[in-house]
């Protein structure tokens, strides 16, 4: 069963929560519940999606590592083929080079890309910078799979168009313009105005309950 959106961000989330507690034997759904703020039920719900080992859990809780190991298995978080490259390193953009957040993810930032020559030259980073015209050469080279869109909205679709091209099969789309992609690509849309209004209506909506 195709595991939903939401779940499979709780999911990743948890992940990352259950490293942080690797020397813990146990971690019990209220403790999780207690940390995320995520009812336990939700959680348990999440946690069903999963395929389990048998040991996985016990009546103290789950295993921390191993429940880790199982969500990576299950949302191919695991798996090696994980490159990234940041295309647009203007102001957004230049701010993942130095991102230490990747070190010990399953993904990892191979290269980076502006149409503007200068922004290449005088940006530094751990990985190499390129023009975007090299893109059709670097991204097979490296079996880039994963793009993060900075550009500036005008330009999204026609670059988006371009890595779709070159053999990305992922974008993280941080502009505001909605991407159209073939079958088989993926977008994932991030937004912080978005984000906000999900917070603003889940306030709005717990205290129009409390009314
Ligand atoms: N998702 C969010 O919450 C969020 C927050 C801030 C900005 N944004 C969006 O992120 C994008 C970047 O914002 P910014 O402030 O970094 O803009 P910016 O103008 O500072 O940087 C854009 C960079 O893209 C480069 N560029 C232009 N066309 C290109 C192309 N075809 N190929 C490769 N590179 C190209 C430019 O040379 C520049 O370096 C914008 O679309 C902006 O709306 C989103």
């Amino acid at each position: 069963m195709p595991i939903p959106r939401p779940t499979a961000e709780r999911l990743s989330q948890l992940a990352r929560l259950l490293d942080q507690h690797s020397h813990a034997a146990a971690i019990s759904s209220s403790e999780i519940e207690h940390k995320t703020g995520w009812p336990s039920h939700t959680i348990r719900k999440d946690i069903s999606f999963l395929e389990l080992d048998a040991d996985i859990s016990t009546t103290a809780g789950y295993n921390p590592v191993a429940l880790a190991k199982a969500i990576r298995k299950t949302l191919n978080l695991a798996e090696t083929d994980s490159k990234c490259c940041i295309v647009g390193l203007g102001r957004l953009g230049s701010a993942f080079l130095e991102y230490s957040g990747f070190a010990g993810s399953p993904f990892s930032l191979c290269a980076g890309f502006d149409s503007n020559v200068n922004r290449v030259e005088i940006l530094k980073a751990d990985f190499p910078l390129y023009p975007s015209f090299k893109m059709k050469e670097i991204i097979p080279r490296f079996g880039i799979k994963f793009a993060i869109l900075c550009v500036p909205p005008q330009q999204a679709q026609a670059t988006a168009d371009k890595l779709i091209e070159c053999g990305i099969t992922g974008i993280v789309n941080f502009t505001p313009s909605l991407l159209s992609v073939p079958s088989g690509i993926e977008v994932e849309n991030v937004s912080i105005i978005d984000a906000l209004g999900a917070l603003a209506a889940r306030l709005a909506a717990e205290n129009a309950h409390k009314e």
